[in-house]
């Protein structure tokens, strides 16, 4: 059982600032994931709670210590890295007791962490092997295992599967999720690019953008209340469309007048005030539908690319707004080259005034 607190924590490279003031309280037994732009520091975060790299500012708390100035093999924490790095002259046990034998435990107490560890990764028949003769996503589990014959407090992973190809992805994350059942009171944090694996994994996703915390919430929470444009367009695959617009009917039901001539309705409640301002209308390509007359839409379909359970329509660049997306469920190859409405439900219907969404005010 584990909490983290982290207070102000920022770190600079000499004149460069890389994170400012992040303020995260997270809970024992949660799965926090990382997500954010290339470079925004997830990686550098992550190696500050393990005591890898120094915390330039603030505090960092485990379980209300003071650990800022604590060695990495003090604080109770086990990282796994995207290259997995075994030995790879020594057996698939060898490996997962190596730390535990450098820590002078018993024979009897390894064998028992150890074994306990191959079972809950089902690795169990690989145990004399060495790593040469494993799959991708085995010795990935093997990584996993040795974090785990070490029992800490906390795990960190970082981007742990981006090494698998799409099939072992798949099976190792639904891995890592049934060790996160079979261990709830382990805090685990996770860095990824892989949106799949944010939203499936996470008990809360912490998006990190211009050195400082965008927002954080469950997964359900950033797709369907993102706080700010930024957050919407990274939540969610195709990213969320915005058009530009003016409310021209405030209330529980406010009316947008588009900048390409549609009218938009949305269930974010607005007042007179609200009455002629200048707003983006989020809508996210899943909650687009094809109608026959009126809607916020009209476009001339420029790509169509048919996944089977779903299609993409690509739009041509209106004034003022970026390729509209649309995801269609189903097959819908005769589009191309089509004029198209589209229109979505005024629940579905985000609104956005200088970035920031009309909810947060
Ligand atoms: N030793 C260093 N000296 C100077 N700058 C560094 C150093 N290490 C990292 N940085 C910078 O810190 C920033 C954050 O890097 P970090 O690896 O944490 O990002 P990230 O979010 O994990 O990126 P990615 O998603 O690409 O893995 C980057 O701009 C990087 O160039």
């Amino acid at each position: 059982m584990a909490d983290l607190n982290l207070t102000g924590v920022g770190k600079s490279y000499g004149e460069v600032d890389v994170l400012k003031d992040i303020d995260l309280d997270i809970r024992a037994g949660e799965l926090i994931v990382f997500v954010g732009p290339s470079g925004c520091g997830k990686s550098t975060l992550l190696r500050m709670i393990a005591g890898l790299e120094r915390i330039t500012s603030g505090e960092l708390r485990i379980d209300g210590v003071r650990v800022n100035d604590m060695p990495p093999a003090q604080r109770g924490i086990a990282m796994v890295f995207q290259s997995y790095a075994l030995y790879p002259h020594m057996t698939v046990r060898q490996n997962m007791e190596f730390a535990l034998k450098i820590a002078k435990k018993s024979r009897q107490e390894i064998d028992k962490a150890v074994e306990n560890a191959a079972r809950i990764l089902q690795l169990t028949p690989y145990l004399d092997r060495l790593p040469k003769a494993l799959s991708g996503g085995q010795r990935q589990r093997v990584a996993i295992g040795r974090a785990i014959v070490r029992d800490p407090k906390v795990y960190l992973f970082d981007e742990p599967l981006s090494n698998l190809d799409a099939a072992l992805r798949v099976a190792t994350r639904i891995e890592i999720a049934q060790l996160k059942e079979a261990m709830p009171e382990r805090t685990m944090i996770y860095v990824t690019h892989d949106q799949v694996e944010a939203m499936t994994l996470a008990s809360r996703i912490v998006v990190l953008a211009n050195k400082g915390i965008a927002q954080v919430g469950t997964p359900l929470q950033l797709y369907e209340h993102p706080e700010t444009e930024f957050v919407a367009q990274f939540i969610g695959s195709p990213q969320m469309n915005l058009l530009p617009g003016v409310i021209t009917e405030p209330g529980t039901r406010t009316v947008i007048t588009l900048d390409g001539g549609g009218t938009a309705e949305s269930t974010v409640p607005t007042t007179e005030a609200d009455r002629g301002l200048r707003v983006n209308i989020g809508v996210r390509p899943e909650d687009l539908t094809v109608i026959t007359q009126g809607g916020l839409f009209t476009g001339t379909v420029e790509i169509v690319e048919a996944l089977g359970e779903v299609t993409l329509l690509y739009f041509a660049a209106q004034p003022g707004a970026a390729h509209v997306i649309a995801k269609l469920p189903g097959i819908h190859a005769g589009l191309r080259h089509q004029t198209v409405r589209l229109t979505a439900a005024p629940e579905k219907v985000h609104l956005f005034h200088a970035g920031r969404s009309l909810l947060y005010r």
